[in-house]
């Protein structure tokens, strides 16, 4: 159910560090359109050997990418085996990962801030509305194609990153290793249901207004696991109604959570409110 790539039609160029059992490089791959070759700028992802086990579900992650299209999901042009290697090959997102970006970045507005929630919250909708449950919302799985220029009257633009190995698969140290991003009722089922995509926005929103700095570094998997069993929240942002919204979307009762609607509205509402103003001109609403 995706394009198999021949490897002779990849070119590597430098490596970009890996992600969770996976290591990402730079490339380009070639294609002949009536008789013209072209060469596309590519990122391509290729499986740990040691996961090699993992190559199902590495694919089913791919081909999820692959049956939906929408401007927020990332594009996965298709994959190729070659000898022992499994690879994914993506459209190259110029400024990569958003957890990084938000980590080097000084100078990000609320505003901005707020516009790439929203775009991920859109995404999650479109998700919703077809019943696909993403299973690994996080800032690194947010790839920023547009940083988005004040000056320029531009905004950021970001796209969704494919999901990865499936967790039933990856055992349990990583999963305690995904708190606070993994729901609390996954621990038990392994299974990712649309509820959870919820809970995880709530803790992507918590990275993206806290500088990329990741919720609950410090803790250890057992700390981590009775962050779980006391029923705890995340430390409250000083703005209420977007701490409110977090806590919504962090409620331990999955129906309890917002449905997508309601989480661009609550978006909307803080993105016209005064306290935009008041981050953007530093000046109290009168
Ligand atoms: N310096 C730098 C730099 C690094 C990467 C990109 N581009 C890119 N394009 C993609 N399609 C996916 C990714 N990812 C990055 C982490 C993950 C894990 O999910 N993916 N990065 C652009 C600049």
């Amino acid at each position: 159910q995706f394009h198999m790539i021949k490897h002779e039609d990849l070119t590597w160029r430098e490596s970009l560090g890996q992600g969770s059992f996976t290591h990402i490089s730079r490339g380009s791959k070639t294609d002949q359109w009536d008789g013209v070759t072209h060469s596309t700028e590519v990122l391509l992802k290729v499986l740990d050997a040691n996961h090699k086990n993992c190559w199902e579900s590495f694919f089913e992650a791919a081909s999820l990418m692959s049956q939906i299209s929408h401007k927020h999901l990332l594009l996965v042009y298709g994959i190729s085996v070659h000898k022992s290697k499994n690879i994914m090959v993506q459209e190259f997102v110029k400024h990569g990962a958003l957890d990084l970006y938000l980590k080097r970045s000084t100078s990000v507005s609320v505003s901005w801030k707020l516009d790439v929630a929203k775009q991920l919250a859109c995404a999650l909708n479109f998700l919703e509305e077809k019943n696909i449950a993403h299973g690994n919302i996080c800032a690194k799985n947010l790839l920023l194609a547009r940083e988005g220029d004040p000056s320029a009257d531009n905004s950021p633009f970001i796209k969704l990153s494919d999901p990865g190995i499936s967790m039933a698969l990856l055992g349990k140290d990583v999963v305690l290793d995904r708190i606070p991003w993994v729901a609390p009722e996954v621990l038990d089922t392994l299974e990712i249901e649309l509820e959870c995509d919820k809970w995880s926005f709530g803790s992507t929103l918590w990275e993206i207004f806290n500088n990329g700095e990741a919720p609950l570094q410090g803790l250890d998997p057992i700390q981590k696991q009775q962050f779980y069993e006391h029923f705890s929240n995340l430390p409250a942002l000083e703005w209420t109604e977007l701490a409110d919204l977090i806590i919504q979307c962090m409620q331990y009762q999955p129906e309890l959570r917002p449905s997508c609607r309601s989480i661009i509205r609550q978006l909307n509402s803080l993105i016209t409110s005064d306290y935009e103003i008041l981050h953007a001109t530093g000046t109290h609403p009168k």
